[in-house]
């Protein structure tokens, strides 16, 4: 994208977050990739939250493997910027650049999916850029519902990492009762398609199996979690044996020790070039 239309875009971002942030509501599509596309009713919502601070080779991972297995124009992705985090203190970079570098990363899973898949521009799955106020995802998944930009019975698959799925099922984020029954709608409507994550944290493949094994066996019903759950929600491969890591954390170390070639392979080309000309992560 030439420099003066990234700077237009992230203009027109700043205003329009500036108008979210002013007003009551808990969700908004703030852009549509590509910008002059004919809105074609979608019969599947896939959604990918994130802080994208900034959008990595793992975001892009998450969603294309899912664009992959159904690339076509009823899909619709939407990008998803938290404002609000459930955990984390909002950082670096501002969020006009994280939306200007989620736009690019629409940009970068529609060039590959229709290079890989030889698809006619009009015919590739539209992109949505958004915003959340809403940190929980049963409240984010409401908030989409209840905003009326999509048909209302749309089912919405969210993208996670193993990680996520692990907090979602934490009772820790559910007062006052504090146990997962607050999960029912939103499992019951939506799916989520998580990606694995083995590492030392999170535990191998096979630990990260067990999560599903043991909810389909009623181990979380204690809990108030129910085992017909464990059929919304689909485990697929992440990073194989061996592989580097990707994190938006080791990216943001990356560009603030200016070591160009760890973040290339961290990030797509157009978001470390961004990062590098606006000077992202320096401070940190
Ligand atoms: N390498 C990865 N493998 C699987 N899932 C991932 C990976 N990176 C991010 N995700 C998932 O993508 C979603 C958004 O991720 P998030 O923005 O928190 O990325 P992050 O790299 O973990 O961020 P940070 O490093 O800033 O904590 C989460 O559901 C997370 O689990
Ligand atoms: N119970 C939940 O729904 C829950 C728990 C933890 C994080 N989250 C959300 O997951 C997204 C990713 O979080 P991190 O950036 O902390 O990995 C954020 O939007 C965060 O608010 C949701």
């Amino acid at each position: 994208m030439a420099a003066n239309s990234i700077q237009n875009l992230r203009a027109h971002y700043a205003a329009a977050l500036k108008r979210f942030v002013a007003s009551s509501l808990p969700f908004e599509v703030l852009s549509t990739e590509p910008a002059n596309a004919r809105n074609i009713e979608p019969k599947v919502l896939y959604v990918l939250d994130s802080s994208f601070n900034p959008p990595t080779l793992a975001h892009m991972k998450i969603a294309g493997s899912a664009l992959a297995e159904s690339p076509h124009s009823s899909s619709r992705l939407l990008l998803l910027l938290a404002t609000q985090n459930a955990d984390k203190p909002s950082k670096p970079a501002s969020f006009e650049d994280r939306l200007v570098m989620m736009t690019l990363l629409a940009q970068d899973l529609r060039a590959n999916l229709q290079a890989s898949r030889q698809i006619a521009q009009d015919d590739l799955p539209q992109i949505d850029i958004g915003v959340t106020k809403k940190p929980y995802f049963v409240d984010k998944a409401t908030a989409i519902e209840a905003s009326g930009v999509y048909p209302s019975s749309l089912e919405q698959i969210h993208l996670t990492g193993y990680d996520t799925l692990i907090r979602i099922f934490n009772p820790k984020y559910y007062p006052p009762e504090y146990n997962l029954r607050p999960l029912e709608p939103f499992l019951t409507r939506h799916r989520l398609r998580v990606m694995m994550r083995p590492d030392d944290e999170w535990g191998g493949r096979k630990e990260q199996e067990e999560f599903l094994t043991n909810l389909a066996q009623g181990g979380r019903e204690s809990e108030g979690a129910k085992r017909e759950w464990a059929r919304r929600i689909e485990l697929v491969e992440g990073k194989k044996a061996g592989e580097e890591a990707v994190s938006s954390t080791r990216a943001r170390q990356a560009a603030n020790s200016g070591d160009e070639r760890l973040l290339l392979s961290l990030v797509s080309k157009n978001v470390r070039d961004y990062v590098v000309s606006q000077g992202l992560y320096k401070e940190e």
